[in-house]
């Protein structure tokens, strides 16, 4: 009998299991797939290693006709061996080092019997406590064609770019992949049903992203739904929509969202229940089970599904099973859409401070203000919002370096800092956070 089985072993997962193991508990994994989840082996770190030369030919272009006159091209093969040679051992490794620490790692695919067991491979496990930490996987189009399209995890493992391709949708992964495809050589046109890319985040924003990736070379089909893909001659693919158009490309990505791994888990055998968004759980992130827990992308809730989120709820599950019985509460969550420019959120999005009299909203054009350390990002800026007490609430960025300002905005905005506290301390110039602090600092309490 374990203390405590995970089933899934990505960020929501191991990190939990690692704090619960070096305190004295027995604890177990239960992986299907790879040992380490989705952002490790098929997400954000292969993600973001691909993106590396394209990020560096989006600067190079700032550049240009001011002192550069050629960008390099991406050799996509070889970017490709080399993101094998990193990511590959990443998942040995973690399963090593949860190893050395005393957690069994148990694969196949994990169904519940009853609260307290579990059958995987034709054996049963048994445990006091249980955290579903499965994840979500890509969504497919209920369309015609629907098993020629790829999805994220595809397109990671690329040998070759297609030549030409279509992203259905608009959001985070058709965004990001969008801008590596195109980098790479790709003809790349984007088709959401939506009038706008990237919900969520600030839409003027939004629109410069497309707006740039636009003068790059990227076609984008706002308001317009795919009814269907068919296979054509040359190994390509027609994409049709509803309005009428049809696109031939050598790949179609299906890049519409993501859906929670709730299915075949025996949540029936048991009582545990979910929604369409994923399994429900209450402010101990327990289920309707007492015994049962969940953790990560899986859990139905209104925040952003991100590797941040699923290791602060693996780290809050683990403290309160070991005795920390107080509520999750989450900070402000900053949140990066990896696109050439980058774009960012956090806290109170300015949409929401619109409709509400208690918010002040101020932008700061600092990729203008401050273009002889901007490497021309003459794009950067940042909206922030600021709460009745002169307290920053929320900011929406963009900008190349939107990445790192949006991670030094997390303390200012949860520890409540003052101007005193930022004008107190000294930050390196020139850089990105050394001028956009200071520049904050002037409009807080
Ligand atoms: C392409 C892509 C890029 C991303 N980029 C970013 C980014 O830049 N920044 C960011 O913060 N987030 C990013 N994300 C989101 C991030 O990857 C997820 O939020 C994070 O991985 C969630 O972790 P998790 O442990 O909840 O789920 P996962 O990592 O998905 O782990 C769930 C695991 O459970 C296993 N499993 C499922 N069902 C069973 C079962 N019945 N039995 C046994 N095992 C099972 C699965 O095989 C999987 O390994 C990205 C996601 C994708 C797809
Ligand atoms: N940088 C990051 O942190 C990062 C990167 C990638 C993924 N993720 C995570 O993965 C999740 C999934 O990403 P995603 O990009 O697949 O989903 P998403 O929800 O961000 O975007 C899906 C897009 O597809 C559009 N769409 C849906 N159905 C459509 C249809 N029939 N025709 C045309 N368009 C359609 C939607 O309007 C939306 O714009 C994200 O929500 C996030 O949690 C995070």
């Amino acid at each position: 009998m374990y203390d405590v089985i995970f089933i899934g072993s990505g960020h929501a997962a191991w990190h939990g299991a690692q704090i619960l193991a070096r305190a004295g508990k027995k604890v177990a994994l239960i992986e299907e797939n790879k040992v380490a989840g989705t952002c490790t082996n098929f997400g954000c770190n292969a993600k973001i290693l691909l993106d590396g030369p394209a990020e560096m030919i989006h600067h190079l272009h700032h550049y240009h006709g001011i002192g550069i006159n050629q960008t390099p091209d991406i050799i996509w093969p070889e970017l490709m061996a080399y993101k094998h040679e990193v990511i590959d051992p990443l998942s040995d490794g973690l399963a090593h080092m949860l190893s050395v620490d005393g957690i069994d790692i148990i694969a196949g695919h994990a169904k519940f019997m009853t609260a307290r067991s579990i059958t995987v491979a034709g054996e049963t496990y048994t445990a006091e406590q249980f955290v579903i930490a499965t994840g979500q996987r890509p969504a497919k189009l209920p369309i015609v064609g629907s098993e020629l399209t790829h999805d994220s995890t595809d397109f990671l493992d690329l040998p070759d770019m297609p030549k030409s391709m279509v992203f259905i949708g608009a959001g985070y992964i058709a965004m990001e992949f969008a801008s590596i495809a195109h980098a790479s050589g790709s003809h790349v046109t984007l088709i959401e049903h939506g009038d706008r890319a990237l919900t969520g985040f600030d839409a003027d924003y939004a629109k410069v992203v497309v707006a740039d990736m636009t003068e790059k070379g990227i076609k984008f089909a706002f308001n317009h739904t795919v009814s269907g893909v068919s296979a054509v001659e040359n190994g390509q693919y027609l994409v049709t929509t509803a309005q009428g158009d049809s696109y031939q490309v050598d790949y179609v990505m299906d890049t519409t969202g993501r859906v929670a791994n709730t299915e075949n888990l025996g949540l029936e055998n048991i009582g545990v229940l979910s929604d369409r968004q994923g399994i429900l759980v209450d402010h101990h992130l327990q289920t309707r089970v007492p015994n049962i827990y969940a953790s990560g992308d899986v859990i139905s809730k209104p925040i952003a599904r991100l590797t941040p989120t699923a290791t602060f709820e693996s780290h809050y599950i683990a403290s309160m099973l070991l005795g920390d019985k107080k509520p999750i509460a989450y900070p402000a969550i900053p949140t990066v859409a990896f696109t050439l420019p980058r774009i960012a959120q956090i806290g109170v999005t300015t949409d929401e401070a619109k409709k509400r009299s208690d918010l002040t909203v101020i932008e700061i054009p600092y990729g203008q203000i401050m273009r002889f350390q901007t490497l021309n990002d003459v794009h950067a800026a940042i909206k922030i919002v600021m709460n009745q007490d002169k307290h920053l609430v929320g900011a929406a960025l963009i900008g190349d370096f939107a990445p790192e300002v949006i991670n030094a905005l997390v303390p200012v905005i949860n520890k409540q800092y003052t101007s005193e506290d930022i004008k107190s301390q000294i930050f390196a110039f020139p850089t990105h956070t050394g001028i956009v602090l200071p520049m904050i600092a002037n409009y807080l309490a």
